[in-house]
């Protein structure tokens, strides 16, 4: 198989390569059937039941194949009891499913076989199917969900709401995911999509056969009713319509990273002067001991990470090392960076003090205060040797000033620097000795947590992250924001009068390609060519 270039030039390179891709891999070929085990664990490890899915056209005759002569195939999507063998050899007593094509999860014929899972069993059966008459193959990692993708049976943002169910840990998660598989988000992306291809079939219109020329300007002696007529052309509708849905698609965009931040997890960095005990904080939440603790200062130098689920919302939490303003050892300054690193990058600073020497602590968060929070002026002068400047997109909202210590304290009191604590989350005084003040730290942060991703205020009892469509990765932003983008440059062409409309319609044309792009309705050839970027053909 050779490719010349005259081929590429008429051929998409990603359609080249994908043939080139399944002649070489003759076995992988997209119209095999395929079988896997699907239920959890491996065939080496024993379960109650097992499931084994098949999908291909092959699928009934290898059922049949594993049952006695003349068995008749179970009634379409009803459970029914089986003897399975193999060379005559008794396999099992399983339920068989049979779910033709193109009803199943496929859009392929399926069958299911819910098994005994010991070992003898799942390995028996596995072997029997791919053995018995070479009907089949083992299927390749998501080779089910992409039969699915590629049958219509679901769209990009579906196969990346399943990926997202499958590895769901908390609540949260698994209702945001399970949001995006009914199909909520892509209904919300198409209608608008839709939305702008009318918007573009009105301005070919426009082009093709012009505007309504009654309403022209020139035509009123009052230039008010001749802008009020003109709105009512075609075309002025058109900017109106246009106008209102790059509001609504703003709206979308200004949610505050809401349903990433579900997805991949709130991130809640603990920074502070050295021996603050941040790392016996971070034991404490962790119920266990995650991080060394000791009196040394600086012991901490990596950035730890756990995982937490605070109020049915995934977190990330991390201990960093303790930030000091001068130092000579270049393994501590090192441990500074990562440190500053991971806290302009959290959704929430646990800005930890040590309440006996409470002015060093104070002094810290001032510079987390200054180095971490977004600045209105953007980025400023010095990227120094430690700090990161001004690139976090945190508020003072997103700091908690944490007391540590208190069992320490002989009058239980510590003074406050007003001006560097009014706008702050919260002060809580605590001890990790003694537990003091853990439990109204931890329901704060909690609350805390739960409004980010709802979207509401801390007190609030909407525990859950708002209805309707919320952006869930990086990638449906970028498009989103672009498609805004292009409208927006639609709005400013479009008042330019009928002469620029061309460049307005192929500003429409842009927004909708990447509306497209998030639901993969558009450009798969292109999705498909970023796959196979990394392989080369020489090789
Ligand atoms: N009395 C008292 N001692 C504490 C408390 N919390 C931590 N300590 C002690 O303070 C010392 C430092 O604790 P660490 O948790 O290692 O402090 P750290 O902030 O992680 O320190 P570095 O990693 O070195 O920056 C240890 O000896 C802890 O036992 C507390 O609430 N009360
Ligand atoms: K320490
Ligand atoms: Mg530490």
């Amino acid at each position: 198989f050779q490719l010349t270039r005259r081929q590429t030039s008429f051929v998409p390179r990603a359609r080249i390569l994908s043939r080139l891709y399944s002649t070489i891999n003759n076995d992988l070929m997209e119209d095999d059937t395929i079988f896997a085990l699907s239920s959890g664990g491996s065939a080496a490890q024993a379960t109650a039941v097992a499931i084994i899915r098949i999908s291909g056209t092959q699928a009934p005759a290898i059922l049949q194949s594993l049952t006695t002569p003349g068995t008749l195939l179970p009634k379409p999507r009803y459970a029914a009891l089986r003897k399975l063998y193999y060379k005559e050899q008794p396999l099992d007593q399983a339920l068989v499913l049979y779910f033709p094509g193109p009803n199943s999860f496929t859009g392929e014929d399926v069958v299911e076989l819910h098994c005994h899972g010991s070992r003898a069993v799942v390995q028996g059966v596995l072997e029997a199917i791919s053995d018995s008459s070479k009907l089949a193959r083992y299927a390749e990692a998501g080779e089910f969900t992409q039969r699915a993708w590629r049958n219509g049976k679901m769209d990009v943002l579906q196969v990346e709401a399943l990926a997202d169910l499958l590895t769901a840990d908390t609540n949260t998660q698994r209702l945001q995911a399970l949001q995006q598989l009914e199909g909520k988000l892509s209904e919300t992306y198409q209608s608008w999509r839709e939305k702008l291809i009318a918007g573009l079939a009105h301005a070919e219109a426009v082009i093709d056969f012009g505007d309504d020329e009654r309403f022209g300007d020139d035509d009123f002696e009052d230039p008010e009713v001749g802008r009020r007529l003109q709105q009512e052309s075609v075309w002025g509708g058109v900017i109106d319509q246009m106008q209102s849905l790059c509001k609504e698609m703003e709206v979308q965009l200004s949610d505050q990273r809401r349903g990433e931040l579900v997805r991949e997890g709130v991130r809640i960095s603990i920074l502070g002067p050295p021996n603050a005990g941040k790392s016996s904080l971070f034991n404490v939440l962790a119920q266990r001991d995650a991080a060394i603790v000791s009196d040394t200062p600086g012991t901490t130098r990596d950035v730890l990470e756990l995982t937490l689920n605070l109020g049915g919302v995934k977190c990330i939490l991390q201990d960093t090392a303790g930030v000091r303003t001068e130092t000579e050892d270049t393994i501590e300054r090192e441990g500074m960076k990562r440190a500053f690193a991971a806290a302009s990058q959290a959704d929430l600073i646990v800005s930890m003090v040590d309440s006996t020497d409470y002015q060093a602590g104070i002094n810290i968060l001032n510079r987390v205060l200054t180095e971490c929070i977004r600045s209105e002026e953007g980025d400023d002068d010095n990227d120094d040797d430690i700090g990161v400047s001004g690139v976090g997109s945190l508020t003072p909202e997103s700091v908690l000033l944490v007391r540590n210590k208190y069992d320490l304290l002989s009058d239980g009191r510590t003074s406050l620097d007003p001006a560097t604590t009014n706008d702050l989350a919260g002060i809580f005084d605590i001890s990790c000795v003694t537990q003091e003040g853990i439990d109204h730290f931890l329901e704060s942060l909690t609350s805390l947590v739960l409004s980010r991703v709802s979207g509401t205020e801390p007190s609030s009892s909407s525990r859950y992250p708002g209805e309707g469509a919320l952006i869930t990765r990086a990638r449906h932003r970028q498009h989103a924001r672009s498609a805004v983008d292009a409208l927006n440059r639609f709005d400013f062409l479009s008042r330019q009068g009928t002469i620029a409309v061309d460049m307005a319609a192929e500003e429409l044309r842009l927004a909708a390609s990447e509306l497209g792009r998030i639901t993969g309705a558009v450009d798969v050839e292109d999705v498909l060519d970023k796959l196979f970027t990394d392989f080369c053909i020489g090789k």
